[in-house]
């Protein structure tokens, strides 16, 4: 067994979209990134390729290189459980935090964990999330953390 811990953030900016977890969420604001910028799977990546001791996305996805330019992260997830696999491990459950002050993410709880679950193979019952504000103190940005539980194979 394996345990993981990711973490990522991007600054919100007009005319981007907004992707949490292979989901788009309607928002005037998104994350200015070179890929997608979805933190929510780039801190799921970055989990699991810890628990694995894999390095990480900036590693295998370097965002000086154009072709990773509005990558999808979904396809970064792909290549990361490919890793993870051949390193003898599947993914058990995830426990995810976003920290957003808008809009609200409570309405797409149900649709973002059905997406996760269906990237990963999971139960639904197996993949949490939770939802924070920052309390107006960090109103210009959109932040992640995940935790993984990796076994083996
Ligand atoms: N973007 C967000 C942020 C939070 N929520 C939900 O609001 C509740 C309270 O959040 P606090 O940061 O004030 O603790 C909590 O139930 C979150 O799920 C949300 O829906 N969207
Ligand atoms: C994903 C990559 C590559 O497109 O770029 P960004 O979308 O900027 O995201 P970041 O979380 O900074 O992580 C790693 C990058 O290499």
């Amino acid at each position: 067994m394996r345990i993981g811990f990711g973490e990522d953030t991007h600054r919100l900016e007009p005319g981007r979209a907004l992707w949490l977890g292979g989901v788009h969420i309607p928002s005037e604001r998104g994350a200015r990134a070179h890929s997608d910028g979805d933190v929510l799977l780039h801190a799921l990546c970055d989990a699991l390729l810890s628990a694995c001791a894999l390095g990480d996305i900036g590693v295998l996805f370097p965002d000086t290189d154009a072709r990773w330019k509005d990558l999808q992260s979904r396809v970064i997830l792909e290549a990361v459980l490919e890793r993870v696999a051949r390193a003898g491990y599947r993914v058990s459950q995830l426990s995810g935090v976003v920290t957003l002050d808008r809009p609200k993410l409570s309405p797409h709880r149900a649709t973002i964990q059905a997406r996760l679950a269906e990237l990963l193979s999971l139960p639904e019952e197996r993949v949490g999330l939770t939802f924070k504000t920052s309390e107006g103190l960090a109103p210009d940005h959109v932040q992640a953390r995940c935790m993984a539980l990796l076994e083996a194979l």
